[in-house]
């Protein structure tokens, strides 16, 4: 007999394209009723989760007693308790890897345009502002050549310092938990502590996953060691930082501005952000191409079914629960 997989919510044509010969799927529809309704209906039959943004933890999966996977179509993997899923055996996976540069380019994407002031610039020349030429109180920043600090040198952090070096010239500056010297070859990165960093870079981009050590890891007293001129960023998860401490800084204009892709609430609505034409504001689409979120689910699929089948799959979050299930 087939085991029952159920989607977290709405997936794509290809993905039940490919699970569908495999599994009996289960994909919860905002036509049939409140999805959240249908998903906890669905639990007690699943053999297997997958799906994106769903915080999944003791609460949400007591009834869940046939649960053997959870295959998460991300990276990162904070909505997770993790350690309750491992006493209980059920494997959790993730979709490294594949990610790696869109996420990059996105990065890249918000430094620029929080730089130059493209978002902004843009609104206020289809707003019909544009009559003459542009003066000084609306241009940017240079980018290169500039000093790139990254939080956390991990494959997206070094995706985004070797478009910073190689594309734009950049002095790269990085913090993070150790050090990686084939990438201080590669690139002359230089290791500075945070504090170091934040008061050097002109662009400080946080890549770290979220945890208990890294929850608010900026927040008013190192926005306050960044250089007024500075220009943060922020890909990895919204509670990185501190919104409220961060809203303050740019409104008092302590740093120049901000490119957002994540916040501690999403999704975002009613923000004091969206009064601050100097932060760059945008809707959690670091991996959201077409090419790569393909990728992704290709990569949650084969997971989700090696997992099913018995086997162990590729990008096990939590090897401890191999020896358990
Ligand atoms: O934020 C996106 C991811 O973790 O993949």
């Amino acid at each position: 007999m087939k085991k029952t997989v159920l989607a977290f919510n709405r997936v794509s044509p290809e993905l039940v394209e490919r699970l569908q010969p495999h599994v009996e799927l289960i994909v919860p529809s905002p036509e049939r009723g409140d999805i959240a309704t249908q998903f906890a209906a669905a639990l007690p039959h699943t053999h297997g989760l997958i799906g994106a943004g769903r915080p999944l933890g003791e609460e949400q999966l007591r009834s869940a007693e046939r649960l053997e996977v959870i295959s998460s179509i991300s990276v990162g993997y904070d909505n997770y308790d993790v350690d309750y899923l491992t006493q209980r055996g059920i494997l959790l996976t993730n979709t490294p890897d594949v990610l790696t540069e869109s996420t990059a380019d996105l990065a890249f994407a918000l430094l620029m345009s929080a730089a130059r002031r493209v978002a902004e610039l843009d609104a206020w020349t289809k707003a019909g502002n544009w009559k003459r030429t542009v003066e000084s109180a609306l241009f940017g920043c240079d980018v290169h050549g500039k000093t790139l600090g990254i939080v956390g040198l991990g494959n997206i952090g070094a995706a985004i310092a070797r478009r910073g070096r190689l594309g734009f010239g950049m002095n790269v500056l990085y913090s993070g938990n150790s050090r990686k010297p084939a990438l201080e070859q590669e690139l002359g990165a230089q290791y500075r502590s945070l504090d170091e960093l934040l008061g050097e870079a002109d662009f400080v981009c946080l890549v770290v996953p979220l945890s208990a050590q890294t929850r608010h890891l900026i927040g008013r007293r190192e926005l306050a060691l960044m250089k007024p001129s500075a220009i943060l960023v922020n890909i990895a998860r919204g509670a990185v930082v501190d919104e409220a401490a961060l809203i303050e800084a740019l409104q008092e204009k302590r740093i120049r501005g901000a490119g957002l892709d994540v916040y501690e609430k999403e999704p975002l609505a009613d923000s004091p952000l969206f009064a601050l034409p100097q932060a760059v504001t945008l809707p959690h689409i670091g991996s959201a191409t077409h090419e790569t979120r393909q990728a992704m689910a290709d990569r949650a699929v084969d997971n989700l079914l090696a997992a099913l089948a018995g086997e162990r799959p590729r990008d096990l979050v939590n090897p401890q629960a191999w020896r358990k299930a």
